[in-house]
């Protein structure tokens, strides 16, 4: 077992030069956060949710993010749709699956997803991603249930990523990133984040830019789970005392300005390969 930091491999560099088109069918929530989120990390993004042209917009963008946050029948069916031209076009899909374990419907479809697509990554709280790793949870909302709290954030990311052998991130006040085998933490972030909807959607749609622009998926999923952290804090150390408000837009400011050396100077990440 070695620990040591992550040696990124200049993602951010990379995606801001190869300004990817992001694919996204997500939810009415926090949509325009995500578009915004993915153009202020570098990479262009297009909401399309219509079967008519979910699978010709999938097939020729660099990257597609699918978020169930406001799924419906109509949704699901492009989702699917998209998800299977991305992947006959080895184009990485990632899967945001808001409230999985909390209705029938959200579990039926994440069931029906994870069987049809292939998911390069998954980025989901605590309570979501033990939905998917099979466990039981108390999920009642899109939040992570202190509940679940008991699960071990490292053993359900693990579980989940050799369930559907793709990286699985799970975050909270610790980000975990895992292929399986290898194991990132991710010690950035505030807890004022969780008091802003969408974070966690905004921080899959740059999953999404970071996969769409770099080859190797596990150190593009840290780069982009440590960005978001490290914006939330620049966020608060600026914007701190208004309130909810400044500190949500905030983290646009500086997901726009973050750059390699951000993300090497400030990034708490620790790195474990199992033998
Ligand atoms: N207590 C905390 N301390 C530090 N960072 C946090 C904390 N809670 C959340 N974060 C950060 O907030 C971001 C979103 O993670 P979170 O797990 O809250 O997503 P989520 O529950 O899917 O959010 P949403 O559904 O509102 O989009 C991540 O970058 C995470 O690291
Ligand atoms: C609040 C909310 N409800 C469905 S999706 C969403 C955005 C955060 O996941
Ligand atoms: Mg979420």
């Amino acid at each position: 077992m070695g620990n040591g930091r992550w040696k990124t491999v200049r993602e951010n560099q990379t995606l801001r030069a190869q300004v990817p088109l992001v694919h996204c069918i997500t939810n009415y929530v926090t949509v325009n956060d995500v578009a915004n989120a993915i153009l202020a990390c570098g990479g262009s993004p297009i909401m399309a949710d219509d079967i008519a042209e979910a699978a010709d917009i999938a097939a020729v963008s660099s990257a597609l993010v699918i978020n169930i946050g406001t799924l419906n029948a109509r949704t699901v069916a492009s989702m699917l749709s998209a998800g299977a031209a991305a992947n006959a076009k080895g184009v990485p899909v990632v899967l945001d699956p808001v409230g999985a374990g909390a209705s029938a419907l959200r579990n039926d479809a994440v069931r029906r997803l994870l069987e049809a697509v292939r998911f390069a990554a998954i980025r989901g709280n605590l309570s979501e991603i033990s939905h998917l790793a099979g466990l039981s949870v108390s999920t009642r909302g899109v939040d992570s249930s202190e509940a679940d709290s008991g699960n071990d954030a490292v053993s359900v990311a693990r579980a989940a990523a050799r369930r559907y052998g793709c990286v699985v991130a799970v975050t909270g006040a610790v980000d975990v990133i895992t292929d399986g085998a290898r194991v990132a933490r991710v010690e950035n972030g505030v807890p004022e984040m969780s008091r802003v909807t969408g974070t966690g959607c905004m921080l899959s749609g740059v999953i999404g830019a970071y996969v769409g622009a770099n080859r190797d998926v596990l150190p593009a999923v840290v780069a982009a789970v440590a960005s978001m952290g490290i914006a939330g804090e620049l966020s608060l150390e600026r914007h701190g005392g208004a309130g909810t408000g400044s500190f949500h837009i905030g983290i646009l400011d500086a997901l726009s300005k973050i750059t390699d050396e951000t993300i090497e100077k400030r990034g708490r990440i620790t790195y474990e390969e199992e033998h």
